[in-house]
């Protein structure tokens, strides 16, 4: 089977994006992990794939799988891309397209400047699927890692979060602790570990060891739930520039009840086919 494929990327966090609407698309987990190997396939951190939408009133799915194999719930990056995907490739041509994902619908908008801003919906304290979690006005949990007690913030933007503040994301130990945290016992569903280190009220740099990608140039879910933790925090006020590894990113957040908005490129590399 050969199938048609885009290489793209937000901020470095990449992506090999596939048309599953004027193609048949159906990869098994091993077949995934070999489009996202570096040295034997395209490589990339998620596989993201585009497919028509299942109910009236939204433009497509949006599907995403780590470069372990695993298909997860959203991610940020990717939904950027993948609205200048759908336009670019002529799928639509409406700027600002309603997206359904395993978790709920997001908007994504492509500016005039060609930057683009997703409405991520809510974020959540209380997330279902980390069970630990007893009150939604807990915004602090201890974790046990390594020897250490970590005060973590837990959120969901529809994938799960846990994000502490450290005092500086290049000296910090993101390699060891981001593995054990994304495997701690306390999430079942295992979970991405944000490091994030407080610049001044409207900016932060952040590291994230992603869930089934390691750690990633940025993850932009990633962004959103460590710029809602720290405003919820009372550290960090809206708009929050987040400086990652791969470049900035905007989140702007309106507190409990309103939608997280995140602004940052999304750019094609190139295309191509691969045998399958
Ligand atoms: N890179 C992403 C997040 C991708 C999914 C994540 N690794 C998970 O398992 O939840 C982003 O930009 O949000």
């Amino acid at each position: 089977m050969k199938l048609k494929f885009s290489k793209m990327h937000g901020l470095g966090n990449d992506f090999v994006v596939l048309d599953g609407v004027r193609q048949q698309v159906s990869l098994s987990p091993e077949q995934l992990v070999y489009l996202a190997d570096r040295h034997f396939g395209v490589g990339c951190d998620q596989i993201l794939l585009v497919e028509k939408a299942g109910q009236p009133g939204i433009d497509f799915r949006y599907r995403i799988f780590n470069a372990d194999g695993g298909e997860v719930e959203q991610c940020g990056n990717g939904a950027r891309c993948f609205v200048r995907f759908v336009h670019d490739q002529g799928l639509t041509d409406k700027r600002q397209i309603r997206v359904e994902t395993l978790r709920g619908t997001i908007e994504p908008r492509l500016e005039a400047d060609g930057n683009v801003t997703v409405d991520m919906g809510e974020p959540r304290f209380l997330p279902a699927e980390i069970p630990f979690m007893a009150d939604e006005d807990v915004i602090i949990h201890l974790l046990d890692v390594a020897d250490e007690t970590l005060e973590t913030s837990v959120v969901s933007m529809g994938n799960p979060h846990a994000v502490q503040v450290v005092d500086s994301v290049d000296t910090h130990p993101v390699g060891e602790h981001g593995p054990l945290i994304e495997r701690h016992e306390r999430f079942p569903q295992r979970v991405n570990a944000g490091f994030m280190q407080i610049i001044d009220r409207h900016s932060i740099k952040l590291r994230v060891y992603e869930r089934g990608s390691g750690e990633t140039m940025a993850c932009g879910t990633g962004a959103c739930a460590a710029a809602v933790a720290g405003i919820r925090r009372g550290l960090l006020d809206s708009p929050v520039r987040v400086t990652t590894r791969g470049g900035d990113l905007s989140i702007a957040w309106g507190g409990p009840g309103r939608p997280v908005l995140m602004t940052g490129p999304a750019v094609t590399v190139f295309s191509g086919e691969i045998e399958l």
